[in-house]
């Protein structure tokens, strides 16, 4: 499977997002999120800076949300059943994607701010 083609390159990465969406309710919810974006960086006539801050952290999100989902989908195929070295493993990923989702809200917040004239 290694050294394949472009085209079959992005056909696995896209193999692995739609299957991310089908079972991950999280990142259904985070997409959403990311596709509402664009809308609300145009109403909020924010600079190009703004623009690649917030589409910056809002694909780091889903970044991390398919590296959680992908791991815990070999953890649970190679080892269904428990282990507190597991639960470490599963936890750190999960605070992967809680650490982002918190930096995105943070620059939401920042940026709906500069917006209003509020922070410059
Ligand atoms: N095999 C395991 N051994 C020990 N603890 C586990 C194990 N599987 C899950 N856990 C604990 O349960 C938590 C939830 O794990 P789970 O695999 O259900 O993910 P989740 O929170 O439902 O994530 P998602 O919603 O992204 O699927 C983990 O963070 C971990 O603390």
């Amino acid at each position: 499977m290694k050294n394949k083609g472009m085209r079959h390159r992005l056909g696995f990465a896209w193999a692995g997002i739609t299957a991310a969406w089908r079972n991950e309710r999280s990142f259904r919810t985070q997409v959403g999120f990311a596709i509402a974006l664009p809308v609300a960086l145009l109403l909020l006539q924010v600079s190009a800076v703004w623009w690649a801050i917030c589409l910056t952290i809002a694909l780091l999100v889903l970044a991390a949300e398919l590296f959680n989902t992908a791991l815990e989908s070999l953890i649970d195929h190679l080892h269904p059943e428990m282990h507190p070295t597991i639960k470490i493993a599963k936890d750190c990923a999960a605070g992967a994607v809680l650490l982002l989702s918190g930096g995105a809200v943070i620059v939401g917040i920042i940026v709906v701010l500069v917006a209003l004239g509020v922070l410059s």
